[in-house]
């Protein structure tokens, strides 16, 4: 499993271009037959993919974890982000079509993914966080998934939010979950931006056309720098750094946060005016 290690605020200001990128943004998930995960030293966030073809992945326990297996210590929040396939969770099978969820907590020892087609793989995003408690495996789906639409056509930052795991849905111990999809037209995500010190937050930007980025911008809002990411990267934001961003097209991305508030809208703020 790759260690990534997040640059703090003092050290951020003076960080190239290739070192924030190193510190805050993780590539090469999403490798078909394979399991990808990382370890994140921030909130002990891991993040991972799973792109089952014809055969089965089991999700192995990792030496890095000193755990017996994945989820002794943890729990995992998972988006379908390719195919139809399925979560087996101690033999019990969860069919996820794209864009559903399955959360698996704490103690879940047998964990494997498949996919229905393997010329159309599903393509599992796993984000896990430790858990100090038990709480169901639950999926969820769109009707269930809670809903936001936020923005305008006006302003370019028209989009739904659908907050997948969090406290009025399947719950878990610090988990929060869900994506935003833009409007067709709109490119600009969680403009005016916010922080949250109480948690830190990872965005996966996905159906991004290949030759199409999004600039993610971070930092402090007296101190912001910027990301180019392409299709299926992922940005780790610290609760120190804003995390918001214009796509040459429009796309979709997982949010997911970690910490020790799990209410949603308990943002910190900043005006559009405040940004350097
Ligand atoms: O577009 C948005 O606004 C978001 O998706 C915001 C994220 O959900 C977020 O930052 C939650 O803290
Ligand atoms: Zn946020």
């Amino acid at each position: 499993m790759r260690l990534i290690q997040v640059a703090d605020a003092v050290r951020y200001p003076r960080m190239t271009t290739e070192e924030l990128r190193a510190a805050f943004l993780v590539d090469g998930l999403f490798n078909p037959g394979q399991i990808d995960l990382a370890y994140i030293d921030l909130d002990r966030t891991v993040v991972g993919s799973a792109v089952p073809l014809a055969s089965p992945l089991t999700l192995e326990t990792d030496p890095d974890l000193r755990a017996n297996y994945f989820t002794e210590r943890r729990e995992i929040g998972i988006l379908n982000i390719g195919g139809r396939g399925a979560i087996h969770v101690n033999g019990q099978a969860h069919v996820l079509a794209q864009r559903e969820a399955l959360y698996i907590g704490r103690g879940n020892e047998h964990i494997s993914f498949s996919s229905n087609d393997a010329a159309n793989p599903a393509e599992f995003y796993l984000l896990s966080y430790p858990a100090h408690a038990v709480y169901p495996v639950a999926k969820v789906d769109a009707a269930s998934a809670g809903s936001t639409v936020l923005g305008s056509p006006e302003t370019a930052n028209h989009r739904t939010i659908r907050r997948l795991i969090h406290l009025e849905g399947a719950r878990s111990c610090q988990l929060v979950m869900g994506f935003t999809e833009l409007s067709p037209g709109s490119v600009w995500n969680t403009m005016p931006p916010h922080t949250h010190m109480r948690r830190s937050e990872v965005y996966l930007y996905f159906d991004l056309p290949a030759n199409e980025r999004v600039v993610h911008l971070m930092g402090p809002a007296h101190e912001t720098r910027h990301l180019v990411v392409a299709n299926k990267q992922l940005i780790i934001s610290p609760g120190w750094s804003i995390h918001a961003g214009v796509g040459t097209a429009s796309y979709t991305f997982c949010w997911g946060m970690g910490g020790e508030n799990q209410v949603y809208s308990d943002m910190d703020p900043l005006a559009i005016a405040d940004l350097l």
